[in-house]
């Protein structure tokens, strides 16, 4: 089996272009197969703003009415997607940006109404790994955008972290996959208000506790979710880190990794 490397980056870092430049280098510099998935969701939050378009997020889902889907799709798929793909370029990293309705890449359902109404927001499906693989093993480095399709042929919006998941578990059918959740802080952490209480090891029980004192919140327990989700199908490693700590988690060890 291969070793593959899925690294998911957060809308933090991505709004910010000196800790952008910083991790993409360290992305470049990473060693065999690899592929990432971006976020960007304070960016088309700033964006939707300066349309007056509101932005309502429920249980860090975005309610993507018809207006929100146009904004997320020309600026996930559209400006972030390919500002990122040309800096790879330029760092000699032969990417190919997607969303997940390129090559059938990445399939999924409008969420079902049930009591609230996400509008037009997808579970993901179905993954075509064998497609990913394909690109991948011409040498080229898919760059995700977090927006996938329906098999009625409409976009949707799909949260980043649960599309790194789900392309991690999918890929795990031929490599052994490592998936990295790339953000601003430098791990999960003990005390939010201090970047220096990292928790090292972190396992579904002590995730369950930290989450019942209310320690771990908001974004992060969909991070998690996600995470240990591809833990439990067959993904190798899950580290959750800095940004800037990308390299050092991979081939060290830095940040909070999952245990099962
Ligand atoms: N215990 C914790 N450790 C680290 N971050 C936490 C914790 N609890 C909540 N958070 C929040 O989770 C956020 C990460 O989730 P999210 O905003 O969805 O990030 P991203 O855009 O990178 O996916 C952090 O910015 C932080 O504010
Ligand atoms: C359905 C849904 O919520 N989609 C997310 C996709 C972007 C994302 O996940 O960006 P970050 O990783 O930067 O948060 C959203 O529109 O905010």
């Amino acid at each position: 089996m291969d070793k593959l490397t899925v690294i998911k980056i957060g809308g933090n870092v991505i709004d910010d272009p000196n800790a952008l430049k910083r991790f993409l280098m360290a992305f470049a510099g990473l060693a065999g197969a690899k592929l990432l998935v971006h976020g960007g969701g304070k960016i088309a939050t700033q964006v939707a703003d300066k349309l007056g378009i509101q932005t309502t997020m429920v249980e860090g889902r975005r309610i993507t009415d018809q207006p929100m889907l146009d904004v997320v799709t020309m600026v996930y798929g559209g400006l972030v997607n390919k500002q990122i793909v040309a800096k790879l370029q330029a760092l000699d990293v032969n990417a190919i940006g997607l969303t997940g309705a390129d090559g059938s890449t990445v399939l999924a359902k409008k969420r079902p109404v049930k009591d609230i109404d996400y509008g037009m927001v997808g579970d993901i499906e179905e993954v075509d790994s064998g497609q990913i693989q394909f690109f991948l093993r011409q040498d080229l480095t898919p760059v995700f955008a977090p927006i996938t399709y329906s098999a009625a042929g409409e976009l949707l919006n799909t949260n980043a972290d649960t599309m790194a998941s789900a392309i991690a578990v999918d890929m795990a059918i031929h490599d052994n996959v490592t998936l990295v959740y790339c953000f601003e802080k430098k791990g999960v952490l003990k005390d939010p208000t201090d970047d220096n209480s990292v928790i090292n090891e972190l396992t579904p029980a002590l995730y369950a506790e930290y989450k019942a004192a209310g320690t771990i919140n908001k974004g992060m327990i969909p991070k998690l979710d996600n995470a240990f989700k591809a833990l439990e199908n067959g993904v190798s490693k899950v580290i959750i880190c800095h940004a800037d700590e990308l390299a050092k988690a991979v081939n060290q060890g830095a940040g909070t990794t999952l245990r099962s």
